[in-house]
């Protein structure tokens, strides 16, 4: 997989050297490039935005600029990312079908955001799927943070990047789309709290039944949307009484 990272603060993406997305890319399993939009401009203040038309405070990116900055980005086509509050929400659900892409593009916006008309030329682009994502309702200073997240949801979930697939499996809104439930470790007892004694029996059916309803009762008490969204089978008669 290739991703693209196009921002005017480059060195804000250095994180991803290192870690599981630098084992990746050392790998060879994840081909990351970070682009600064600045080499795209052509004046002498390398300038990326301009006031908004129709008034308003702050600055709004230029579509000249991230065009010919997209041009060649997405030359071969691919999927342009772009995160916005005003996007649709980033799910596991988003990242796990990201992860089976080819080729993704992530367009950093800072100021008020970027020309609208970037986002609606390359829809018409045959090659090119554009979709604007949220990380939450919250407003950030500009979409580089985000990027992060992406780039970690998605490279986590390439074939041998995680060391063991298997801790992919039980997680927070995994396959069964409940929270996961409590995990602990050595000692037994610490601060007077104890280790609950079912993890300790060994015995495997009634350990993963403890886990299923810890899992049901936590996403119940802080993710009643998840539970609505449960569909039918996603419930068994046990299940029901927890
Ligand atoms: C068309 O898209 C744009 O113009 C994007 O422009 C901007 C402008 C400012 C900040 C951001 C970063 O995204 C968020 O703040 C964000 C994402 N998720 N939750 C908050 C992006």
């Amino acid at each position: 997989m290739r991703i693209d990272v196009v921002t005017i603060f480059p060195e804000y993406l250095a994180p991803l050297d290192l870690s599981l997305v630098g084992k990746a890319r050392t790998a060879g399993l994840l081909d990351l490039r970070v682009h600064d939009l600045r080499a795209w401009t052509t004046d002498r203040h390398r300038t990326v935005d301009d006031t908004p038309f129709g008034g308003g405070a702050g600055m709004v990116m230029r579509p000249d600029v991230w065009g010919t900055a997209l041009d060649e980005v997405l030359a071969g086509g691919g999927h342009l990312l772009v995160p916005t509050p005003s996007g649709a929400p980033l799910t596991q659900r988003t990242a796990e079908r990201l992860a089976g892409e080819e080729h993704l593009v992530v367009a950093c916006g800072r100021y008020e955001g970027i020309d609208a008309r970037v986002a609606e030329h390359y829809r018409t682009v045959p090659g090119v799927q554009v979709s604007e994502f949220s990380l939450g309702d919250y407003v950030l200073n500009g979409g580089e943070v985000a990027a992060l997240v992406l780039v970690e949801a998605v490279a986590r979930l390439l074939p041998g990047v995680v060391g063991n697939p298997a801790s992919l499996v039980e997680e927070s809104h995994g396959a069964a789309g409940l929270l996961e439930y409590p995990v602990y470790t050595k000692p037994p007892s610490w601060a007077g709290l104890d280790v609950p004694e079912v993890l300790l029996s060994g015995h495997h059916a009634r350990i993963e039944r403890w886990r299923r309803d810890e899992a049901l009762v936590r996403t119940a008490a802080r993710r009643p949307d998840l539970v609505r969204a449960l569909d039918a089978d996603g419930l068994d008669a046990h299940d029901r009484t927890v």
